[in-house]
């Protein structure tokens, strides 16, 4: 992950010239590179949040704590300042959802690091247990309830001054000591956070006497806080959640045969587990045994069951419907998909969307201004203008508790949180904030062709022996040749070897020439010959000549929509056969691709297959703008061509598009349940082979942005009526607290809406 990061700032924009050429791959790709230049590109989120993560040195330690005292965001500032002057404290990173403080530092006792927390009273401290069981804090907190009620009602009916006063005094010991304690401590560090300016605007009602309003407003200050950490819980846990879909133990098979129960954690690679019926699966792995279906929507988020039978992929996760299944694990506890899932999330969670760090630079600004604002309405009005010092005063600590931006600061994180977590439920992984508020200004959207427009499983449809080797000879020859590589091609060429049952060659100095096809050498009876196998441009780099009849068969082939890819002799660079291979468009990417151009979005292909093939292929899915044989670094400079009209996400497999996946704005990846690589190089998985899940995540971008801009409304909205009744004297102080903690849970509540609409 971090490595990932670390590619994203460096974005550079190029500006080449180059065509999508139409024909077969005889184009010169140097041209590409003549006339491009490129220039660093100044991007917003090169601005470190916190700390440079370039400027840790590599023995750092990493501490993660929670800090269940984190209650309002504000307070992540308290923190940055207790560490700031600590060198040795290199990057602070702030979960504020889960409240964990993860800190990179090169200090020899971790100690200091909790004594510092202590001493800003965010870390208990272990020595003197000051805290009370929850029961007791309910009671006292009930009971500051029902006396501040009793002192508003005592000064109604003009009770005495002094048994108004002390009832409103034990209120306030009893809900607001940790709020003036963490004032106080507030007070010290120079920070102006929410339990400052309430400790200023309670302790004031206090001084200018009164009493109950002082004692009301502590007690709706705790209620909301109470509510507000509830209300959190329920974002967190939603993520939590996921990883308690994995059972902690499982059968597992001994050597004798016998099954025994284990614990999940102890289980190991290569071991065989069974899940019975109605079970969820504990660990990743391949049925060895048995059938069933298997719902496996914490993973991919779609709840038709999945058929499984012996060969299958098994997630962690998953639940085991009707049948009995074995099946050998081949990811370990920790490093199962749901728990790279997990651990995806969790690290998107901390990285600050781009709405979120311009709230909490408003926020920075917002705070002060609004409390110079409450110190000129104290003392102004009086000085100047012969106004009452108590009604100034008044008005000022309104104005002061208007000032907290805990609304304001809180609506972005939750809102983006929950959306994450949304879009995980619906199996599309989203890796940051960031990806969830760019997905809706995407201009174009480039896919991959093979494996991605189309299923991926390409089936060799027919040899043409072009010398004097027979078909039989020909396909024992490629399919030799080709069982050492991984492209899709290749394995269309060795299963019909398969089929017919024929041995394999041994080869020799074997070389896999990305874009292109293999090379290597094959014993023949006495001495060793070099084949080469790949397309045109291989041809042409090997000097292999191809006929002009060979040539437009070749040519016929292609724009039928197959592939054709060429066996040849290397040293009388002469072609032995051609292979035709075909591939099946996937079902649904007409239809994605006419949605997305509904949406305003454009679309273009990318592929290192050859124009005709593309064409045929783009004609069946609706695409016009196609690149074509394009090697891995080739698509990257188109990528970087079409970021001019704007931004540009890339959706392709992840292997040999992984240059492409990271100069685009968003690199997408398809199937990321099925491939660990997949999961990892993008910043967008979707889980399963579903292509209609981009526009789902641009939808679900756009209702984020929509609750984004409802929340930020929200808040200010509240927080600018209030400064306009303080400024004309129609407002109070628990009225403000209502308004302040009242848009906080406001904006909470509607945050988490994106949760429910599933
Ligand atoms: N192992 C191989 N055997 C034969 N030909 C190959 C092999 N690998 C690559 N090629 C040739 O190189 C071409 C480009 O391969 P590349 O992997 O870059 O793209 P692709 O998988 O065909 O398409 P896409 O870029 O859409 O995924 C293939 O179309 C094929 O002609
Ligand atoms: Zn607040």
């Amino acid at each position: 992950m971090a490595n990932y990061l670390q590619l994203k700032p460096k974005k550079q924009h190029s500006h080449g010239h180059s065509h999508a050429n139409g024909g077969g791959c005889s184009h010169d790709h140097g041209e590409h590179t003549n006339h491009s230049h490129t220039h660093a590109h100044d991007e917003h989120d090169a601005v470190p949040a916190v700390g440079d993560k370039s400027a840790v040195p590599s023995n750092a330690s990493v501490l993660k704590l929670t800090l269940t005292a984190m209650d309002c965001p504000t307070e992540a500032n308290l923190i940055r300042q207790a560490f700031a002057q600590n060198e040795q404290i290199h990057l602070l990173e702030f979960d504020l959802i889960n409240r964990v403080l993860t800190v990179t530092h090169t200090l020899d006792d971790e100690q200091d690091i909790h004594r510092k927390l202590i001493d800003i009273d965010l870390l208990d401290d272990p020595s003197k247990s000051t805290s009370h069981s929850p029961q007791i804090e309910w009671a006292m907190f009930a009971a500051s309830g029902v006396l501040a009620l009793s002192s508003e009602l005592l000064d109604w009916s003009g009770a005495n001054t002094y048994v108004v006063a002390i009832t409103a005094l034990l209120a306030v010991a009893l809900a607001g000591t940790s709020t003036l304690k963490k004032g106080w401590t507030a007070l010290r560090h120079f920070n102006l956070n929410i339990n400052l300016l309430m400790s200023v605007a309670v302790i004031g009602a206090l001084l200018i006497g009164q009493f109950p309003e002082a004692a009301v407003v502590i007690f709706l200050f705790t209620l909301a806080e109470k509510i507000e950490a509830a209300s959190l819980d329920r974002a967190r846990n939603a993520i939590s959640a996921l990883q308690a879909h994995a059972p902690e133990s499982a059968l597992v098979r001994q050597e004798n045969g016998t099954w025994q129960l284990s614990p999940s954690n102890q289980i190991n690679v290569g071991q065989i587990v069974r899940a019975r019926p109605g079970e969820r699966i504990a660990l990743d792995g391949i049925v060895s045994s048995g059938t069933s279906s298997v719902n496996q929507a914490p993973i991919t988020g779609e709840s038709m069951p999945v058929f499984k039978n012996k060969g299958d992929a098994v997630f962690a996760g998953s639940l085991n419907e009707d049948g009995s299944l074995e099946y050998q694990v081949t990811a370990a506890a920790g490093s199962t998909t749901l728990d790279r899932i997990a651990t995806a999330i969790q690290q998107a969670q901390q990285q600050r969307a781009p709405t979120e760090r311009m709230i909490d630079r408003f926020a920075k600004i917002y705070t002060p201004c609004v409390f110079m604002a409450a110190l000129l309405m104290a003392t102004v009005p009086p000085l100047l203008f012969a106004a009452s010092w108590h009604d100034s005063i008044y008005k000022a600590l309104v104005l002061l508790v208007i000032a907290c931006p805990c609304a304001l600061v809180i609506s972005t994180p939750v809102t983006v949180v929950s959306a994450l977590t949304s879009a995980a439920r619906r199996g599309i992984l989203v890796k940051g904030g960031q990806y969830l508020e760019q997905a809706r200004h995407l201009k174009t959207i480039a896919f991959d062709k093979t494996g991605t427009l189309t299923i991926g499983k390409p089936v060799l449809n027919n040899i043409i022996p072009l010398a004097n080797l027979d078909q039989a000879m020909c396909l024992q020859l490629a399919a030799s040749l080709n069982s050492l590589s991984q492209h899709p091609i290749a394995n269309a060429i060795v299963e019909a070897h398969k089929k017919q049952a024929r041995r394999v060659d041994y080869v020799s100095n074997f070389k896999s020439l990305t874009g292109r096809g293999v090379m290597g050498d094959i014993l023949n009876e006495t001495h060793p010959i070099s084949y080469v196998l790949g397309n045109v441009l291989l041809m042409a780099e090997t000097k292999v000549k191809l006929t002009t009849a060979q040539i437009s068969q070749i040519e016929q082939l292609e724009s039928k929509g197959n592939t054709v890819v060429i066996l040849a002799h290397a040293q009388h660079q002469i072609a032995l056969a051609l292979f035709s291979v075909a591939d099946q468009v996937r079902e649904n990417s007409q239809a994605t691709i006419s949605q997305l151009r509904s949406m305003g979005i454009n679309t273009a292909m990318l592929t290192g297959d050859n124009g005709r093939t593309a064409e045929t292929v783009g004609q069946e899915v609706g695409i016009t703008k196609i690149y074509s044989c394009l090697l891995p670094e080739d698509k990257q400079k188109h990528i970087a061509e079409l970021q001019e009209l704007g931004p540009v996400a890339m959706l392709g497999d992840g292997v040999n598009d992984a240059p492409a996946l990271a100069r685009a704005d968003i690199g997408m990846t398809l199937g990321a349940a099925a491939s660990a690589t997949a999961l990892e190089t993008a910043d967008v998985a979707f889980m399963q082979d579903d292509l209609s899940k981009i526009a789902e995540l641009i939808t679900l971008s756009n209702r984020c942005s929509k609750v984004l801009i409802q929340n930020i409304s929200i808040a200010l909205g509240i927080k600018i009526c209030f400064f306009a009744l303080t400024l004309l004297g129609y407002s109070n102080l628990w009225m403000a607290v209502f308004a302040d903690m009242g848009a906080s849970l406001i904006v909470i509540f509607n945050g988490l809406r994106l949760l429910k609409q599933d």
